[in-house]
């Protein structure tokens, strides 16, 4: 089923979007609009929430969601509501050469923002300042609860505004970065609304526009330079106001639709407008208008940091993130837009993109400024969540099952203990044990796993043995997510004891909740001490029946074929106290791949295990990210098989590639799904590895780490082909001069090739490997690649001390030099009471780049020096940098002194290289 939208599953529920909107906003699933699709789980889950909140076609929910849509649609007529009977604030801006019929105005189809009040007057607008050059500006002051408006110097009697008012806000992004035309409306620099092409903007005086109610001194002043002042645009967030429109040609901004009235009084919108900083094209308008009216709502709500305002969490607002999201994951969920992340976390000292994949510490910090407790959902959930969009949810399925369905399975055991204390030798001896199995030739086949028969208490009872021993292997599929052992044999040899693995081992079983039978093998060898072994475990809480436990011990000796049937029983009698092991046969097959290899006539070939249902040939399945249809099946026996019941371990043939031990395996409805699940896995894995490999050290990015306190020293892992080497390599590198607040650090080193045990200290302790004529093994280099470790290979030794001196260099103290990045040009001035005078410049030379610091420039002669960019803007977006010939809106914070024809220079700090 394709992801419903939200809208659609309003209307399946018969309720407004927005209440599904709201609904899943509590439920920590930020979804943006009601046009965004939702996970088919989610959907569901919303549903049902919803239904469960009795909601319905409500009445409320109804007229709410058709007020706000109203509200966004152009409205014919003036027709202020009650909230318009306010005393007059401001005129809106007032745009010339439109024809004076109501419908010329400006639709406003963003609607208000919710919240906002939509007649709200104009927030804190300033009330433009003409400048010289600029007879009618707009006026400025932009943010909501800015500093009071006051009535434009154009505008001689005007009310002073009640309240603040909408729009105008050289830093809202909902303004687009314009340079204001001198006779302009609106003279807002940064407004998405303002084409600067002055030639081509409409006089706001000359707009006639049908006022609703023109009360208010300046109303109705036909012909007259209208007020300046972004009162009527669209993106200012409702700024109807009463009274202020002009009467027939008033310059004044009469009430927009958006704002609450109906009334359209805006008139030539800027059609044809669209100018270098502004962007008034009308096509897009519309749009333009919605966004902006939304940015300028989020920016109300939420105090801005480092420039940009995003909607803050409680401290405790959940916002869930797959592994290795990005910002513009992140962006979605909390309704902004990844430019505003990318800016946070620049401020908060990290450069990251919008779509990089970014690690779990990073959006933690991220998240705790924005005041969003970030939960990264783990792999498991990830599958879940993931199988669960195409309707399979393994678990409800398996809490669904009645007693009649669940039907007796064989146990699956793993044989596990130290090094040469018998395992391997005892899953032959059990093979060869096989006696109920009656096949002709026995057990020829290694697939990974096999059944073998015995007969147990009078009836014939089936194992499972997989035939991987050791607990290496267990515990990687676990770690995979993938337990498939019911039972554990712990091999110990009577004639040793206790080794350190076999702690280890029944460490790892019971971990895993995994019951114990004990085998103690070699009772056939001298000196073998069959009691010493009961003894020694009860330390480790393994205690033989006969010593009161409940433990089964069986003494055997895999040689002589000694105990096996009684070791067989024991596992069984194990099983059948202390588990229930039933499975449901009747439907599609459920499991987990236990070993898996590229076979040159075959193809990829895969053992599953099936762990409830029935694997058929022909079936469509999918395990990890390798995907196919069962072309063929083959039992441990070489046996060709049609189909294979719980337990039953089978060498299946047909996947597209190699799946790993312990990847879950499961039958889809159809080949697509299949495909589908497959490619979304891979995709996730995807970003996992790529949050992963961002995390770890590099030697070029190692300054960066030690100046962010991430590493202390340089972790070397050091392998060598020849003894020689790796300590000649060792010794000179230890000779490299460094200051006291480098230290370099070998952790290991040794002969041979990397392997995957020299990967895993590295990634443990940050570290780098060099290889000096040898590579990674096969294994070392999937998993370094994997965890991002940064591996070096050298042959001559002058090389790598080269490197590693160049890379240590780097940590010593830099030395840096200024050197200029940009120049910029002033073309406009834009003054606000707010946020100080903003430049609208052109980059003439190199990129202005967002907290560089700046000098302003007045013929030749340096006015103020050490300034710095506090805010830089392209059209309605905060940008941290803007290239030669682009036109952008600069700030200098308190520095006001600026004026057309100034330069603006910035500097910027550049480590000079060592000699
Ligand atoms: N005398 C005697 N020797 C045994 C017995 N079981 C295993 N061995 C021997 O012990 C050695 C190790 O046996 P394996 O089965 O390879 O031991 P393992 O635990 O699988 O060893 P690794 O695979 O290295 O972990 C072999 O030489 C076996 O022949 C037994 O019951 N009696």
């Amino acid at each position: 089923m394709a992801n419903p939208r939200v809208h659609e599953i309003a209307s399946e529920i018969g309720v407004d979007s927005k209440v599904v909107l709201a609904k899943l906003k509590d439920m920590g699933e930020f979804v943006k609009a009601s046009s965004s699709a939702v996970a088919p789980p989610v959907a569901r889950k919303v549903k049902a929430a919803l239904e469960a909140d009795g909601v319905t076609q409500s009445g409320d929910a109804q007229s709410s969601g058709a007020a706000e849509k109203k509200s966004s649609a152009p409205k014919p007529g003036p027709k202020p509501p009650a909230k318009s009977a306010k005393p007059a604030a401001e005129t809106g801006e007032a745009k010339p050469s439109s024809p004076p019929s109501p419908g010329s105005t400006a639709p406003n189809p963003g609607g208000t923002p919710p919240k906002s009040g939509s007649s709200a007057p104009n927030p804190g607008g300033t009330a433009p300042k003409s400048s010289g050059s600029a007879p009618n500006p707009g006026s400025e002051a932009p943010k909501p609860g800015g500093s009071a408006p006051k009535p434009g110097a154009a505008k001689p009697g005007a009310p002073k505004p009640s309240g603040p008012r909408p729009g105008n806000n050289p830093f809202a992004s909902s303004q687009g970065m314009g340079i204001p035309r001198p006779p302009k409306p609106g003279n807002n620099p940064f407004s998405a609304q303002q084409g600067s092409r002055s030639g081509s903007r409409p006089n706001p005086g000359n707009i006639p526009r049908p006022a609703p109610r023109p009360q208010g001194a300046g109303a109705g002043r036909p012909g007259g330079p209208g007020r300046p002042g972004g009162g009527g645009r669209p993106g200012g967030g409702g700024g109807a106001r009463p009274g202020a429109g002009a009467g027939a040609g008033g310059g004044f901004g009469a009430p927009r639709p958006g704002g609450g009235f109906a009334g359209r009084g805006r008139g030539g919108r800027g059609a044809g407008t669209a100018g270098a900083f502004g962007r008034g094209g009308s096509k897009s308008k519309a749009r333009k208008s919605k966004r902006a009216k939304r940015a300028e709502f989020e920016m109300r709500e939420a105090p801005s940091l480092g420039g940009v305002s995003i909607p803050r969490g409680t401290g405790d607002t959940p916002v869930r993130l797959r592994r290795g999201a990005s910002l513009a994951d992140f962006a979605e969920k909390i309704d902004t837009t990844a430019s505003n992340l990318v800016t946070v976390l620049f401020h908060l000292g990290e450069m990251a993109t919008a779509t990089e994949s970014l690690d779990e510490g990073t959006f933690q910090v991220l998240g705790e400024e924005l005041g969003y407790k970030i939960q990264i959902v783990s792999p498991e959930d990830e599958d879940r969540e993931l199988l669960e969009g195409f309707d399979i949810d393994i678990e409800s399925e398996l809490e669904e099952e009645s007693d009649e369905q669940l039907q007796q399975r064989p146990p699956v055991v793993t044989v596990m203990g130290h090094v040469d204390h018998g395992k391997t030798r005892l899953l032959d001896a059990v093979r060869k044990a096989n006696v109920g199995g009656g096949e002709a030739g026995g057990i020829t086949q290694h697939i990974g796993a096999y059944q073998v028969h015995t007969e147990h208490e009078g009836k014939d009872r089936a194992l499972t043995f997989i035939d991987t021993p050791g607990h290496e292997a267990f515990t990687a599929m676990r770690a995979r997510g993938a337990q498939v052992t019911d039972i554990a044999i712990l091999v110990v040899a009577a004639d040793d004891g206790i080794m350190p693995q076999t702690i280890e081992a029944l460490n790892h079983a019971q971990s895993a909740g995994v019951p114990i039978v004990v085998a103690v093998n070699k009772i056939d060898k001298e000196g073998a001490n069959p009691q010493k072994v009961r003894q020694q475990l009860t330390e480790y809480n393994l205690v033989a029946e006969e010593y009161g436990g409940d433990v089964m011990f069986v003494d055997v000796s895999a040689r002589n074929d000694v105990g096996i049937t009684e070791l067989l029983d024991a596992v069984l009698l194990t099983a059948d106290a202390g588990l229930d092991l039933r499975a449901n046969p009747d439907k599609d097959a459920r499991g987990v791949a236990i070993e898996a290899r590229l076979d040159k006539g075959r193809g990829s070939v895969a053992t599953v295990l099936i762990q409830s249902g029935t694997l058929r040939v022909g079936d469509a399945i999918v395990t990890g990210t390798a995907y196919g249809r069962v072309r063929a099946m083959i039992d441990e026996n070489g046996e060709s098989v049609s189909e294979a019941v719980p337990s039953r371990p089978v060498l299946v043939q047909g996947l597209s590639s190699v799946p790993r031990a312990g990847d879950n395996f499961i039958v889809t409805p159809d080949d697509r799904t299949a495909r589908q699940i497959a490619e979304k896995r891979e995709a996730a894995e995807r970003n996992a590895q790529l949050a992963k490999a961002r995390k770890r050290i590099s030697l070029e990015d190692f300054t960066k780490a030690l100046e962010d306190g991430k590493v202390e020293s340089l972790n070397l892992i050091i392998k060598g082909d020849v003894s020689g080497a790796v300590e000649a390599l060792e010794e000179s590198l230890m000779k490299i001069e460094v200051d006291d607040s480098v230290q370099l650090r070998i952790l290991h080193r040794g002969v041979g090739a990397i392997t995957a045990s020299d990967i895993d200290l590295a990634t443990i302790d940050n570290a780098i490997v060099l290889g000096f004529n040898v590579r990674p093994d096969v294994k070392a280099r999937e998993r370094a690649a994997r965890e991002g470790i940064d591996i070096r290979f050298y042959n001559v030794i002058y090389n790598a001390l080269d490197d590693i001196e160049s890379s240590l260099k780097g940590m010593l103290k830099p030395e840096y030099e200024e050197v200029q990045s940009g120049v910029a040009e002033i073309r406009e001035v834009f003054r606000s009471s707010k946020f100080g005078n903003i430049a609208g410049v052109i980059v003439r030379n190199g990129t202005i780049t967002r907290n560089a610091k700046a000098r302003v420039i007045r013929e030749g002669v340096v006015l103020a020096d050490g300034l710095a960019i506090e805010s830089l803007r392209r059209f309605k977006d905060d940008v941290t940098e803007v290239k030669t010939d682009f036109e952008a809106g600069i700030g200098l914070g308190k520095f006001n002194d600026i004026q057309i024809g100034d330069e603006i220079e910035t500097t910027e700090m550049v480590e000079k290289p060592r000699a």
